[in-house]
């Protein structure tokens, strides 16, 4: 059985993980200013990846005082000049959109090298979580869902799937993108906190790489501590294998990655279930899975 290797050349990425003020114009320069400082200390990087709500605080109050439309939004415009002086695709994170209906959604814009948007994803599983002692935080809020999947083609590197922080804990999206689209690395811009972080954030990430046996990138804000929202920081790159590549820890950093196609193809030779799932015993999961949620 040939081994199906969906990325198609060596990708060289960098996660820019950065402190979030109040300010966003302070914010993008903050983004801009790392951008080319990760350009200038590895100048073959094809790919960043900022955090999830990295122009506004995370916030359920503030996310409409930040929200802006797109394509006409002032990060939009920001993000496709940085992506197009450069020449790199950017993964720009998240920020708080206003829709045509009014609603706010937290939404994440893929840029190719030309600046183009090739991706929008909206997240789509909202964190609506309550733990006693720990943390509570209700998304819903002020957010509204996205309602789909996204995976985007790069053209030279293959495909990537496109998930929000908490839809990493969602396996069908990476599955969906692996096995549907054949797409070969999943990226999580994210925020986990100090109290879910140290629980699940490395153990989901191995989880999405293993499973699919493809590359999968967590990109966090740094952790403020004069901030309300604790982010976990902890940035990281896994390989195919399941193991953690590139990591950083709890402050600002720029973490550097080579994704190689060798690593995905020795995965999927060493221990070969991409070619030995059996379809015919689980033929429609979500079906079933629905139907133990009622
Ligand atoms: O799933 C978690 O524990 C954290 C998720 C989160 O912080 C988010 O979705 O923004």
């Amino acid at each position: 059985m040939s081994i199906i290797n969906p990325l198609k050349k060596k990708l060289s990425v960098a996660l820019i993980q950065l402190k979030t003020t109040a300010n966003k114009e302070q914010n993008l320069r903050a983004v801009a200013n790392q951008i080319q400082k990760a350009i200038s200390a590895r100048s073959n990087v094809d790919l960043v990846v900022l955090p999830e709500c990295f122009n506004s605080p995370y916030s359920v109050k503030e996310f409409a005082n930040y929200a802006e439309p797109i394509p006409n939004g002032e990060t939009t415009k920001f993000l496709s000049k940085q992506a197009a002086d450069h020449g790199i695709f950017i993964v720009g994170g998240s920020f708080p959109e206003r829709g045509d209906d009014d609603k706010i959604y937290n939404t994440s814009l893929t840029f190719d090298r030309k600046g183009e948007i090739i991706a929008k994803h909206r997240k789509v599983h909202l964190f609506d979580i309550d733990i006693p002692g720990g943390i509570t935080f209700k998304e819903s809020v002020s957010l509204s869902a996205g309602n789909k999947a996204t995976v985007f083609d790069s053209g030279e590197f293959g495909k990537v799937g496109i998930g929000i922080c908490y839809d990493v804990r969602f396996p069908e999206l990476a599955i969906l993108a692996a096995r549907k689209h054949n797409a070969g690395i999943m990226i999580y811009p994210g925020a986990f906190n100090t109290v879910t972080g140290p629980l699940h954030w490395e153990l989901l990430a191995r989880s999405r790489a293993v499973d699919n046996q493809i590359f999968v990138i967590l990109c966090s804000p740094a952790r403020d501590l004069d901030f309300s929202y604790h982010a976990y920081g902890h940035s990281l790159v896994v390989d195919p294998s399941g193991n953690v590549i590139a990591e950083a820890g709890e402050g600002e950093e720029i973490v550097y990655a080579d994704l190689d196609p060798s690593l995905l193809e020795s995965a999927r030779a060493g221990i070969p279930v991409t070619t030995q799932r059996r379809y015919d015993i689980y033929p429609d999961i979500s079906e079933a899975s629905k139907v133990s949620a009622k």
